[in-house]
């Protein structure tokens, strides 16, 4: 049996804009309000998936959600007409409608944790959506996205799918953005880390003073115990609270790890040297490779804006490992200098590619926020709904339909035009038919 690591992309969805919803996310805040291009910014995605489908490895497309969510904006009492209840959220709470018409479930780092079937007791792939309570935009996404989730790994026998974590700050949870697994090959049974921001039950452990740890160990535990994960197999590890409150507000912009591989900076943990120590005794094989970036060559401020730890580091077919980058890292001297210098290091990182995803890089998210990684085996593969699998004819009929449907600018005052429901509308009725997804949408129920 074949064993792979496939990554699955989020597309960008029609209202893409720039809202500065992400307090703690230091590029969401600083473009608050630019005028966005959204179908730049799903056609670079586009470019990126397919970059990696051509390079041999399997890829496919998580469809996005439906904004503005009007279902949302109705729970919370604006009534009437769809293009009534959008006039009346402009007028009477600006910042709620900007919350309702976030695009946000592009970066699907944040969709949901997986769980191979190498790691789980039952032998089934597991996803948990991520529930995303710390910020109310992202809190809206859980129900659609187990639903997109469930569409396209639909297959009962393979795949177990649950249900998102209480909605509650004890609960925080982040997705796969804090979650990395290390192993021999993708089949056989990994070491999952899960990094956590605090500790709900514990006010006394570390925890950020000005900005929010949006990832709980409670929330951590509860996902391996879903999961079946067996305790020898898991390590819960804090983050740094110090390099949160300068920006990292997820682990994934500060550490990303790859089969035997853990690249990390300095600052990235609490206890680092005995959470290495836990990982290497339960990894087992002397082969684990630990790339420690220090401060001194890059500084926390360098990592944040470059994004060099929200890479994705993929192993190629050939065996060796590419780091796929924003092309923000070439533009960062230290970063640049860093990474041409790791593939001489005699890790298995040979390789650096680099891709434009400044549309998306603008509201904090790299190359590895747009990605979920699920590990399979080829039966899993062939069980996946194949129409969301990334190939020439994907690729074309994806660009098409962005080229049909998305405008090339939107500013947060369009946000409140009725035509922006409907085209968003007509575009994601097509897509679902095109994805072969049946109706995962509220406006198709
Ligand atoms: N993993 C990357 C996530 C980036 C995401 N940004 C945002 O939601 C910004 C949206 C805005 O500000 O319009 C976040 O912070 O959760």
């Amino acid at each position: 049996m074949k064993h792979f690591e496939a990554n699955f992309d989020g597309l960008v969805g029609p209202t893409h804009n720039y809202a500065g919803l992400s307090f703690g996310n230091v590029a969401s805040l600083s473009n608050a309000a630019a005028v966005s291009n959204p179908r730049a910014a799903a056609k670079q995605g586009l470019k990126k998936a397919k970059a990696l489908a051509d390079m041999g490895m399997v890829q496919g497309m998580l469809a996005p959600q439906e904004r503005p969510d009007l279902h949302t904006l109705r729970r919370i009492g604006f009534t009437g007409s769809d293009a009534e209840v959008l006039n009346k959220a402009a007028k009477q709470a600006p910042a709620l409608l900007r919350a309702c018409c976030s695009a946000s479930s592009m970066w699907t780092a944040n969709a949901a944790t997986v769980s191979p079937s190498a790691d789980c007791r039952d032998g089934k792939l597991h996803f948990t959506p991520a529930n995303l309570v710390d910020k109310l935009h992202r809190s809206i996404e859980p129900i659609t996205t187990g639903n997109i989730l469930a569409a396209t790994f639909n297959n009962d026998k393979h795949f177990s799918h649950h249900q998102h974590l209480p909605e509650h700050a004890s609960f925080g949870d982040e997705g796969a953005a804090n979650h990395t697994r290390l192993c021999s090959e993708y089949g056989e049974t990994g070491i999952e880390l899960f990094v956590y921001g605090q500790e709900a039950t514990n006010p006394a452990a570390p925890k950020p003073k000005k900005y929010p740890a949006r990832q709980t160990l409670e929330a951590s535990q509860a996902i391996a115990r879903l999961h079946q994960l067996d305790d020898n197999n898991t390590v819960y590890i804090s983050q740094n609270p110090d390099v949160i409150d300068q920006g990292v507000f997820h682990n994934d912009v500060i550490a990303v790890g790859n089969q035997n591989v853990l690249f990390y900076h300095e600052q990235a943990f609490l206890d680092t040297q005995n959470k290495l120590n836990e990982i290497k005794q339960k990894f087992g094989d002397s082969s684990l490779h630990f790339i420690e970036v220090p401060t001194n060559k890059v500084g926390i401020q360098d990592a944040v804006k470059s994004y060099l730890f929200n890479t994705q580091i993929i192993t190629l077919p050939s065996g060796e490992m590419a780091i796929i980058a924003p092309t923000n890292c070439q533009e960062n001297e230290a970063v640049h200098a860093y990474l041409n210098e790791v593939v001489t290091l005699g890790t298995p990182i040979k390789q650096v590619h680099y891709f434009d995803v400044k549309q998306s890089m603008q509201n904090g998210g790299g190359p590895a926020c747009l990605r979920l990684r699920v590990a399979m085996n080829d039966t899993e593969v062939a069980a996946v709904n194949q129409h969301t699998l990334m190939n020439d004819v994907l690729f074309s009929e994806l660009n098409n339909w962005v080229d049909k449907h998305y405008r090339d600018r939107l500013s947060v005052e369009d946000l409140a035009d009725p035509q922006v429901l409907i085209e968003s509308r007509t575009a994601l009725d097509e897509l679902t038919q095109l994805m072969n997804l049946g109706s995962v949408y509220q406006f198709q129920k």
